[in-house]
């Protein structure tokens, strides 16, 4: 079956927000009303495929590392309030080596995860240096959230929670540790972003601003989870 798409224009929008892509589809396997670019960027090997497909299957891909090259990507279709938000989500290369491919897609991304694993001081250390990279090439407005991954890690930890949690509050980021291999808090950081993004375009001038730092935390309440 062929897919059906309308694009909606930027006057259409209540806001008027022109970078956004808003647009229907309606396909045998994929519905949606709003699509929205998401990049996971950070170190070699601190988790983002594993993440990604935690968030897409629902499976952890333990075994050998097999590391990312170049770019890829995964769709996903959430519910959001009533709509259905696609995010398409670029799984970058965190080699040296593949960094000039992944810049060009920079630009794009309405949203960027950024990651470090809690049991490398390296990976942890190295994200000023890839906010420093941000800031050059994407959005000015691009949402940034900052993941410590492999929180299942305990023993092996390095890098406090408390040390993830202050540099994002420098950066003025949201935070929160995950665990692909749990699945530890990854549903609720793609939820998170998916929300943000998604009030941004509808948002009613009357209405509360979203507020992500709170929905986090409401939620990470309801499910009674400590964020480990
Ligand atoms: N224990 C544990 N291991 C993890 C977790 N996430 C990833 N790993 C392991 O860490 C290694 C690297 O994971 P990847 O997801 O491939 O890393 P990556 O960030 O995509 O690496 P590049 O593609 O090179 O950028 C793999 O051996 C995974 O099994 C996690 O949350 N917990
Ligand atoms: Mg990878």
């Amino acid at each position: 079956m062929s897919a059906r798409k309308t694009s909606l224009t930027d006057k259409q929008t209540k806001n008027g927000t022109s970078k956004y892509v808003l647009e229907r589809c309606a396909s045998i396997n994929e519905y949606y009303d709003i699509a929205f670019k998401v990049m996971l960027l950070g170190d070699s090997s601190v988790g983002k495929t594993c993440v990604l497909v935690r968030f897409k299957d629902g499976a952890f891909l333990g075994g050998n590392f097999i590391a990312t090259v170049g770019i890829d990507f995964r769709n996903k279709v959430v519910d959001v309030d009533n709509l259905k938000v696609k995010l398409q989500i670029w799984d970058t290369a965190g080699q040296e080596r593949f960094r000039s491919v992944t810049h060009a897609y920079y630009r794009d991304a309405q949203a960027l995860l950024l990651l470090y694993d809690i049991t490398s001081k390296l990976s942890f250390d190295n994200i000023r240096a890839w906010l420093t990279e941000i800031h050059e090439y994407a959005q000015k407005d691009v949402v940034i959230m900052l993941l410590g991954n492999k929180s299942d890690m305990a023993a092996e930890r390095v890098v406090k929670k408390e040390e993830g949690e202050k540099l994002a509050k420098e950066y003025g980021v949201p935070f929160m540790e995950t665990s692909a291999k749990t699945g530890v808090n990854v549903e609720l950081a793609f939820l998170a972003i998916a929300k943000e993004l998604k009030h941004r375009v509808t948002q009613q001038p009357n209405e509360p601003k979203f507020q992500i730092h709170d929905y986090i935390e409401s939620q990470k309440q309801k499910s009674g989870c400590c964020g480990l």
